[in-house]
């Protein structure tokens, strides 16, 4: 185990509690990128240089000139990918990626087409996908699979911090090999990943307030640190939202801001232990000149099957349990969030 005793951090930028990432770099010399490190997908990819001048979500970010990189590796296979929000095309190459401090030769996407929606409202540049290998594109190893095979993790884990107040520096943490107490408090609960190949639960029941809503048969959630928010069936999100006083506009859910302090926890049954999120950690409190804006972090979507029907518990959870990603238990820990 290296300087660390086989931890190893990145430090992460929280942008409006809503964007999380930290630097990589690709290349010799080193060319720099903000990715965030996404459980909910398993591939790595950056802009290219190569990109369209078109593309206004390419020439806005960073972007990989494999000509400037002696350790470049032409591939040229044909790549897409699809999240939630948004698409990206283009083409494989291969280089040495270094992820705090670790290099690793790795097969990674350059970008030549960026959906302008809402790669235009990414403060990152790319992604670096931290799921299971059965889920890679192409057939792709994962970068994370490619440092364990390395062997200089003290623990085959890697855990996210993602800080609740933006002003607070760091604004996160990816910790590989371990979990930083510096972090959470209380012991770590854990569940065992539903299906093999995917950071995925079970929720045995989501209540608002003491009133037990949905998912008592059991449902399916995803611990996605690629989402901003809680995303959920339209049926269920929308009856949850209307329970609260919810109005639904073209940027989401909104409440008056006044009702938010009586607003009910909202409480997600993972693994017999309940988690609670309260209002301060579903509202997005956006003061403004005229009037405050309160956003409810939830949202309607429909994932068909058969990945859904799904629940993702994306930033706004993990903000406030720490949460440990085990590859050799196949399980992830939750902890309470400092
Ligand atoms: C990280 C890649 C990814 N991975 C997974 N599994 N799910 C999704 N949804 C994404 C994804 C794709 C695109 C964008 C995104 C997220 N954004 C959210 C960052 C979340 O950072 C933690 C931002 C955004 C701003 C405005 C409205 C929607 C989205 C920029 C655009």
């Amino acid at each position: 185990p290296g300087p660390n005793n086989g931890t190893v951090p990145t430090p992460l930028t929280n942008y409006l509690d809503t964007q999380y990432f930290g630097e990589i770099s690709i290349g010799s010399p080193p060319q720099m990128f903000n990715v965030v490190f996404d459980t909910g997908s398993a591939n790595l990819w950056v802009p290219s240089q190569s990109c369209s001048p078109f593309s206004t979500a390419c020439f806005t970010h960073n972007r990989y000139d494999s000509s400037q990189s002696h350790t470049h590796v032409e591939n040229g296979t044909g790549f897409s990918i699809n999240y939630a929000s948004g698409t990206i095309r283009g083409f494989l190459s291969e280089d040495v990626v270094v992820v705090g401090g670790l290099p690793v030769v790795q097969v990674f996407a350059e970008a030549t087409s960026l959906s302008a929606m809402p790669f235009i409202f990414a403060k990152f540049d790319g992604v670096l996908g931290m799921g299971y290998p059965s889920v890679a594109i192409d057939g792709i190893t994962p970068v994370f699979d490619r440092i364990m095979s390395q062997h200089v993790l003290k623990e085959e884990v890697f855990s996210i911090y993602y800080s609740r107040d933006p002003k607070h520096s760091p604004g996160g943490e990816l910790l590989l090999g371990g979990t930083d107490p510096n972090y959470y408090t209380g012991n770590f609960n854990y569940l065992e990943t539903r299906e093999m190949g995917k950071w995925e639960v079970t929720i045995k029941g989501v209540s608002l307030g003491a009133k037990m809503m949905f998912c008592e048969e059991g449902c399916t959630a995803v611990i996605d640190t690629g989402s901003s928010y809680i995303t959920g069936p339209a049926s269920s999100v929308s009856m949850l939202m209307e329970t609260i006083g919810a109005q639904l506009d073209e940027t989401g859910y909104k409440v008056n801001c006044e009702t938010v302090k009586m607003l009910p926890s909202v409480t997600f049954l993972l693994g017999g232990q309940e988690y609670a999120l309260t209002h301060e950690d579903y509202i997005i409190w956006q003061s403004q000149i005229e009037e405050d804006v309160c956003i409810v972090s939830f949202r309607d979507l429909d994932v068909p099957p058969p990945t859904g029907p799904v629940w993702i518990l994306g930033a706004n959870f993990i903000a406030r349990y720490y949460t440990e990603f085990d590859r050799r238990n196949n399980r992830i820990g939750f902890a309470t969030a400092v």
